[in-house]
């Protein structure tokens, strides 16, 4: 238990009569880097505000650095750097004075990680933050994070608004953040390419609350896209094993995690007409819309 940052078990919630999840469970140990990933509105954000004690869960058991996530005590809550929805409360003030009114929280504050991040943008430290761009602002929160050397980061949509000069830097950093194996990274993000070096898990969330938890490479090694032939109105549907069917874009193409002769046994029973023909190779991109359907 002490090994874990986060831990859900049997978490469900609703808004309305929409359910969102309605018996999740996965764990984040400590030291490990966990991307969750999922189409826009399956409930990403909405795990982060749990998981910060926003929102209560209706049900289930959530809890972060080992305490309830609804009752995290503050000395708890300064071992989290939070990234939520790219935004910053306080944008009346400047670059300097945010970072001057953040620093007595944090024990550990390191107020040069704060103007290595912030001093690449060229702005006056008296610049205020509410008439920067949005990738300006990102940039800036993303420096306070940084500056307070949390145990566990939880990034909701770190991208949002940074170029991909930006971006990268970010990612450099959070890198540099890792190098003693000791910080534990829950992240989620539309940029699925930038997983691909970052991450060690996924957490692949679909409508409804279905998850799929594995290492990165698992995913990547075991997960298959095939091109095949069917006639004309007799295409593979989506089953157990089929886990999609492209046909748009001149091949047509099935996922599966299914090995290719297997998967040919499976299609010889179920469609007895469709001949797999070769695995194409797949971006983790391309992967994680194979896995999880283009809308
Ligand atoms: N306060 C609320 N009341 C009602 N419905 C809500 C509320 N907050 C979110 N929802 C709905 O719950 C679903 C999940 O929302 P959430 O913001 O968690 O999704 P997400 O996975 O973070 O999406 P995105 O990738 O687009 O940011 C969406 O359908 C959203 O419309």
């Amino acid at each position: 238990m002490g090994d874990l940052a986060i831990e859900v078990r049997g978490l469900s919630h609703k808004y309305l009569e929409r359910t969102i999840y309605s018996d999740l469970n996965f764990t984040v140990p400590k030291g490990r880097v966990v991307a969750l990933l999922g189409k826009n509105g399956v409930g990403k954000t909405t795990l982060i505000k749990i998981l910060m004690g926003f929102l209560r869960p209706m049900g289930g058991i959530c809890r972060v650095l080992g305490q309830d996530s609804h009752q995290l005590q503050a000395d708890t809550r300064a071992r989290i750097g939070l990234l939520f929805e790219g935004h910053l409360a306080y944008e009346f003030m400047t670059i300097e004075q945010i970072e001057q009114f953040y620093a007595p929280f944090y024990t550990k504050w390191r107020k040069e990680l704060f103007y290595d991040l912030v001093d690449r943008m060229s702005l006056s430290k008296t610049h205020i933050i509410g008439n920067m761009s949005c990738g300006q602002r990102s940039q800036v929160v993303l420096g306070l994070i940084f500056a307070q050397d949390p145990e566990l980061m939880i990034l909701d949509d770190y991208s949002m608004g940074l170029d991909a000069g930006y971006r990268h830097l970010f990612l450099d950093f959070l890198d540099q953040f890792l190098a003693d194996g000791e910080k534990t990274v829950f992240v989620t993000s539309h940029v699925v390419q930038d997983m691909e070096e970052l991450v060690d898990d996924v957490i692949f969330l679909h409508r409804g609350g279905k998850m799929l938890q594995m290492p990165l490479t698992d995913f990547t090694q075991s997960f298959h896209c095939y091109e095949f032939e069917a006639p004309k109105g007799n295409e593979p549907q989506k089953d157990t094993f089929i886990r999609n069917v492209d046909l748009m874009g001149g091949v047509p193409k099935l996922f599966s995690f299914m090995e290719q002769s297997q998967m040919q046994s499976h299609l010889d029973d179920a469609w007895p007409d469709v001949r797999l023909k070769q695995t194409l190779p797949m971006s983790l991109e391309e992967a994680f819309i194979g896995l999880t359907g283009k809308y």
